[in-house]
C-alpha cells in the first residue's frame, strides 16, 4: 500500500459493503423482536421498510394508515431511541404511508451476508453525505452514552481484567504498557459501555478531548473528507484529539484503504503520546484481514478480553439492573433468567426490560409465571433443548431411583419426591407445557405437575440442602 489513497478506491471500497442501513434496521429488528415478542413484531413491526435518510431523520414505510398510526403511537418513541442508538446522527423518525417491501428476518440478517453487488449504491452515497455533514459540523466523534460509565458496568470474573485496563486508561491515558488498549470480546458483552466509560471519565474535566466513533463511522468520514477534497482537515481533526476510541474493529477487515489511513492515524498519535482505545470481536492475532503491521500495532499496548457472562455475573447484572429500575424483581425470577438467557449481556437487558415494562403498564407485581409468559418468544429461542428424557434420567441417578418409576405409579415419598422434582425441572428448563410434562410422566394430569411445581418451589425454601441438591441437578443438565 502505497500513500495517498485515490478517492475511486476508497468509494468502491464503501460501495462493496451491503446496505448498511438495512444492516442497522435489521438489528433493531432483532432487539424489537426480542423486546415485544415475535406476535406483536409480526402484526405491526415486520411491516415496516425503511426509506430515505435526510438530515437527522430517517423515514420509514407502512402500507396502510391504519398501521401507521398504530405503530406511530406504540412503537414511535422506540424506534426513535433504536435508530438513535444505532445511528447518533439520526434523530428523529418520520412514519408515512408508503410502498412496504417485506423487511429481510432479523435471523438472514448477517453483516457479511449479501453480495457486493446488492449493496445500493445510493444508501452508501447517503452514509457519505451524512458523515461530511458532521464534518463541515465538526462532529468528528458520536456523542457517548450517558448510560455506560463504570459506576454502571457490573464487574465479575469474565470481566474484571478488561474492566480494571479500562480504568487504568482512564485515570492516567497513555501509561506506557496501556497504549493502545485493545478490548477484545464477544457480541453484547460490555466493550462499548466500557469505551464510553472511559470516555465519560476523561471528559468529565473538560480538559481532555476525546473522539469514539465506529471503524465504519471512521470509514464514510474518511470517504466524505475524500470526495470533498478535504482530507487534510479530517487527518489533522483526528490527530489532534488527545483519547482516540475506534469501535469494532473488524469492520476495517478487506477494507484496505480505510486500514491504511486508520494505520497512519493509529502511528502518529501514538506517537505524540496520544492514547487509542479499540474495541473489536477478537484478539488482534486472530483478526486475519487486518494487515499484518496493524496487527502488531495493536498488539503492543494491553489486550484484554471479555469472556462470556457466567450465571453469577448474569445474576449481579440482572440484580443492578432491576434495582435501578425501581420495580420489584424476585431473586427466583433473576435466577430463571440468568440460567434461560446465557448468549450476551444485551439480550438479558432487553428480557429484563420487556419484564418492567409489563410490570409498570400493567401495574401487576412481577412473578415466575408471568415471566414465562411475558418472555415466551424469548424463552423459547434460548431453550437449551433439554429433553424431559434427559431430566427424568439425571434425577433417577441422583436419587438412586428406577428410571421407569418417574412413570409408574408408586407414592412412596423416596420415588414421589424425586419425580416431582423432574417435573420441576422440566417445567424449568424445557418450554413444555403442563399437560405436556404430565403426558411424559406416566400419563398424568397438568394438575399434578403444577402441584409438584409449587411443592418443590416451597421445600427449596425451606430446606437448603434440598434446594442445593435441586440447584445442581439443574446446574448438571444445563452444562
Ligand atoms: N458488565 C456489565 N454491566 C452492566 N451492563 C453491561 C455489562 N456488560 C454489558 N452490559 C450492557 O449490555 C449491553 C451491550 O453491551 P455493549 O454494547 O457494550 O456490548 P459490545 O460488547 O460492545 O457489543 P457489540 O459486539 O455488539 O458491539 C449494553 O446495554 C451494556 O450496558
Amino acid at each position: 500500500m502505497t500513500g495517498e489513497l485515490s478517492g475511486y478506491d476508497a468509494v468502491a471500497e464503501a460501495r462493496s459493503v451491503r446496505n448498511v442501513l438495512d444492516i442497522h434496521w435489521s438489528r433493531i429488528c432483532s432487539r424489537l423482536q426480542a423486546e415485544v415478542g415475535e406476535v406483536e413484531y409480526r402484526t405491526w413491526l415486520k411491516q415496516i421498510s425503511i426509506g430515505p435518510v435526510d438530515g437527522d431523520e430517517i423515514t420509514l414505510n407502512l402500507p396502510t394508515r391504519f398501521l401507521r398510526d398504530w405503530v406511530r403511537t406504540q412503537y414511535g418513541d422506540r424506534l426513535s431511541a433504536l435508530w438513535n442508538a444505532e445511528l447518533p446522527s439520526i434523530r428523529r423518525v418520520e412514519l408515512q404511508v408508503g410502498r412496504a417491501e417485506p423487511v429481510a428476518d432479523p435471523a438472514d440478517a448477517g453483516e457479511g451476508g449479501g453480495s457486493a453487488d446488492a449493496a445500493p449504491v445510493a444508501a452508501v452515497d447517503e452514509r457519505v453525505a451524512e458523515a461530511r455533514s458532521e464534518l463541515s459540523r465538526h462532529d468528528l466523534a458520536a456523542p457517548l452514552d450517558p448510560r455506560f460509565t463504570f459506576d454502571t458496568f457490573v464487574v465479575g470474573k469474565p470481566n474484571e481484567f478488561a474492566y480494571a485496563c479500562a480504568r487504568r486508561v482512564a485515570e492516567r491515558p497513555s501509561s506506557p504498557g496501556f497504549n493502545p488498549l485493545f478490548l477484545y470480546g464477544g457480541v453484547g458483552l460490555g466493550k462499548t459501555h466500557l469505551m464510553h466509560a472511559i470516555g465519560s471519565e476523561l471528559t468529565r474535566g473538560g480538559k481532555v478531548s476525546v473522539a469514539y466513533m465506529s471503524a465504519e463511522k471512521f470509514m464514510y468520514r474518511f470517504i466524505a473528507a475524500i470526495r470533498s477534497q478535504s482530507t487534510m482537515e479530517f487527518k489533522e481533526q483526528l490527530r489532534s484529539v488527545d483519547v482516540l476510541m475506534i469501535d469494532d474493529l473488524q469492520f476495517l477487515i478487506g477494507k484496505d484503504n480505510t486500514q491504511e489511513e486508520f494505520f497512519h492515524t493509529f502511528n502518529a498519535l501514538v506517537d505524540a503520546g496520544r492514547q487509542i482505545v479499540v474495541s473489536a470481536d477478537k484478539s488482534p492475532s486472530d483478526l486475519s484481514g487486518l494487515e499484518d503491521r496493524l496487527r502488531t500495532r495493536l498488539g503492543c499496548g494491553m489486550v484484554a478480553d471479555i469472556h462470556a457472562t457466567t450465571f453469577e455475573l448474569r445474576i449481579s447484572i440482572l440484580e443492578s439492573k432491576a434495582a435501578a429500575s425501581g420495580v420489584a424483581v424476585p431473586a427466583k425470577v433473576l435466577e430463571f433468567l440468568a440460567h434461560k438467557i446465557t448468549s450476551n449481556v444485551r439480550e438479558l437487558e432487553g428480557a429484563l426490560n420487556r419484564l418492567i415494562a409489563h410490570a409498570n403498564l400493567f401495574g401487576r407485581p412481577v412473578t415466575l409465571e408471568a415471566t414465562q409468559d411475558v418472555l415466551h418468544d424469548i424463552l423459547k429461542a434460548h431453550d437449551r433443548r433439554v429433553t424431559i428424557e434427559e431430566i427424568q434420567r439425571k434425577v433417577a441417578e441422583h436419587w438412586n431411583i428406577r428410571l421407569t418409576d418417574m412413570s409408574s405409579a408408586r407414592r412412596a415419598r423416596a420415588v414421589a419426591r424425586p419425580r416431582q422434582v423432574a417435573m420441576y425441572l422440566a417445567k424449568q428448563l424445557t418450554s413444555r407445557s403442563l399437560p405436556e410434562i404430565g403426558r411424559k410422566f406416566g400419563n398424568r394430569d397438568h394438575t399434578t405437575v403444577m402441584h409438584a411445581v409449587a411443592r418443590v418451589t416451597e421445600l427449596m425454601e425451606r430446606d437448603t440442602a434440598f434446594a442445593e441438591d435441586v440447584e445442581l441437578l439443574r446446574r448438571m443438565l444445563e452444562s
